[in-house]
């Protein structure tokens, strides 16, 4: 896989969906250059949650955290391009909004640790983890003209 073809699975949690902020946070992802590789709305069970978040399975807030991620549907979705890990998390922000950069997502739309909008991928081998979880093999790739003018 070359570096322009980084992946990271990012999600609107259920508080950002239900605020409607779905569309704004693919228009950052899409404004940046990165490719929109995959894209659904999901419930997730239990189970795909147990195992997404599974090296937090024994912090206090565990239970809750599964309550808020299966309180509405989440944006789930998979973006493609250089840095996608990095760049991702840093567009993000910090886990807790109070301590979010100005400008991250969850700065411009987040107050509280526990409904903190948005998930991003923490490293490449999570990525690809958590696309696979996620998505399994549906994934496709495809060709945008526009690569041309994002990359040198
Ligand atoms: N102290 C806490 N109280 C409540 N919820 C928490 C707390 N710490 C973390 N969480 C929730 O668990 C999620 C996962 O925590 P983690 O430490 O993996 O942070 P993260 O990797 O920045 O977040 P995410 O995996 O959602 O991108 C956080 O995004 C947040 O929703």
């Amino acid at each position: 896989m070359s570096a322009n073809e980084e992946r990271s699975f990012i999600a609107v949690k259920p508080d950002g969906v239900e605020r409607g902020l779905v569309g704004e946070i693919l228009r950052r992802f899409e404004a940046r250059g990165f490719k929109i590789l995959a894209l659904q709305l999901i419930h997730p069970s239990k189970e795909l949650l147990s195992e997404h978040y599974e090296d937090l399975a024994n912090k206090p807030f565990f239970p809750k955290l599964l309550a808020y991620m299966q309180s509405g549907p989440v944006a789930a979705f998979v973006i493609q391009g250089k840095g996608a890990v990095k760049i991702g998390r840093a567009m993000l922000g910090a886990t807790n909004p109070q301590d979010s950069a100005p400008g991250t997502i969850r700065a411009d739309f987040a107050l509280d640790i526990g409904k903190n909008v948005c998930h991003g991928s923490d490293s490449v081998e999570s990525a690809e983890r958590e696309i696979a979880l996620w998505f399994g093999d549906s994934l496709k790739p495809y060709a945008r003209a526009v690569d041309t003018v994002i990359y040198e």
